[in-house]
């Protein structure tokens, strides 16, 4: 028998890329319920009942209560793609290639936090130097970032698009989570070992899709002094094996006058780089990814195939 997937949120930014995702393939049963029913909440659970997994596409407060609705059932498995679930010890949290074990971690999970799109990058370039013991756990991180408009979903995809809309966005690149006190950080700090909470500087960019999230680092404070080239072996180190996040050779990233955000769009990788002159103290680190591909949707079909046992 196919395993049967229910999208609740389907009809959202993050629920319809997981559908096109999933529209070729013949090995799931998809259950579905139409957009005009998307908030009927007696069909939805029903849904949430009959799938063997259930992937949330909803705001966090709606994640929560799916997951609600489930509790006392252990038979529907759940990937929830929203900021509820991602510092929870009993949520294997989705990024495969965040360290040894994860993959099977995610693999024989039950409950499975995907990432946000922004931690996704930040977490990515991070933790390998703190797991090779090259960052300190209390190095004063700091993450600022841009990304494509999809990423704050239908509501500011209408601010930006629709001139009519009552809070239109006319500017082609804005500055927000200007309290420092951005809904991803805690998953940062926890994901990347920090003990000190990140500083996060999001931005918004009047494009679409894709992502660039800088780390940039003073490498006297590193543990050890570390060159470029050290920094680049750990990460390298780190994502051997693996065909998802890809490491920039050290030459190929000298030689990058401009890196461009939408550069991975409709992808689902990520890739990393190290800028910097070596010999002048500093590092770069640079991610670049789809917010809608590794950044939620396309991690989300990478975890439920480990679920699976389908992933490469
Ligand atoms: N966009 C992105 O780049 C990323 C998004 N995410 C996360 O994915 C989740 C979904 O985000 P996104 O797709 O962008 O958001 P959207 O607003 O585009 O879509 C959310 C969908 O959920 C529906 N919905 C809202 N409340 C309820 C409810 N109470 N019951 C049933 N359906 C409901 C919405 O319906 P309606 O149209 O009626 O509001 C809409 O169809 C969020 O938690 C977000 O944080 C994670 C990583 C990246
Ligand atoms: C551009 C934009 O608004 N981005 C969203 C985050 C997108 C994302 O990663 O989703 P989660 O909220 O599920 O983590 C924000 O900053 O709130």
């Amino acid at each position: 028998m196919k395993p049967k997937i229910f999208i609740d949120g389907e009809h959202g930014t993050t629920g319809l890329q997981i559908r096109t995702r999933l529209g070729s393939r013949d090995d799931l049963d998809i259950l579905s319920i139409p957009e005009a029913e998307r908030r009927n909440k007696s069909l939805r659970e029903d849904m949430l009942k009959a799938a063997d997994i259930a992937i949330l596409c909803l705001p966090d407060d709606a994640s929560k209560e799916a997951v609600t609705l489930l509790e006392g059932t252990n038979s529907t498995r759940i990937i929830d793609t929203s900021t509820a679930h991602r510092v929870h010890a009993d949520w294997a949290y989705g990024f495969a290639e965040l360290t040894a074990g994860q993959r099977d971690k995610i693999a024989g999970a039950r409950l499975v936090a995907n990432p946000g799109c922004y931690p996704t990058g930040a977490i990515g370039l991070i933790r390998p130097l703190v797991e090779a013991g090259l960052l300190p756990a209390d190095y004063p991180v700091s993450v600022n970032a841009v990304s494509g408009y999809t990423g704050g979903g239908k509501q500011m995809i209408a601010q930006m698009e629709d001139a009519a809309n009552p809070e239109h966005i006319a500017a082609p690149h804005f500055l927000y989570g200007l309290t420092l006190a951005h809904k991803h950080v805690p998953e940062m700090q926890a994901h990347g070992l920090l003990a000190r909470r990140p500083i996060f500087s999001p931005s918004v960019g009047r494009f679409a899709q894709g992502m660039i999230v800088q780390v940039p680092l003073h490498l006297s404070d590193l543990n050890g002094a570390p060159l470029l080239r050290d920094l680049h072996d750990a990460l390298v180190a780190h994502y051997a094996g693996q065909s998802v996040v890809e490491v920039v050779p050290l030459a190929d990233s000298a030689a990058v006058a401009r890196v461009d955000p939408t550069a991975l769009n409709d992808t689902d990788r990520m890739r990393l780089y190290v800028f910097g002159t070596e010999g002048k103290g500093q590092a770069n680190l640079v991610a670049v990814l789809d917010n809608l591909g590794k950044g939620a949707s396309g991690a989300a079909v990478q975890n439920m195939d480990l679920m699976l046992g389908r992933a490469a």
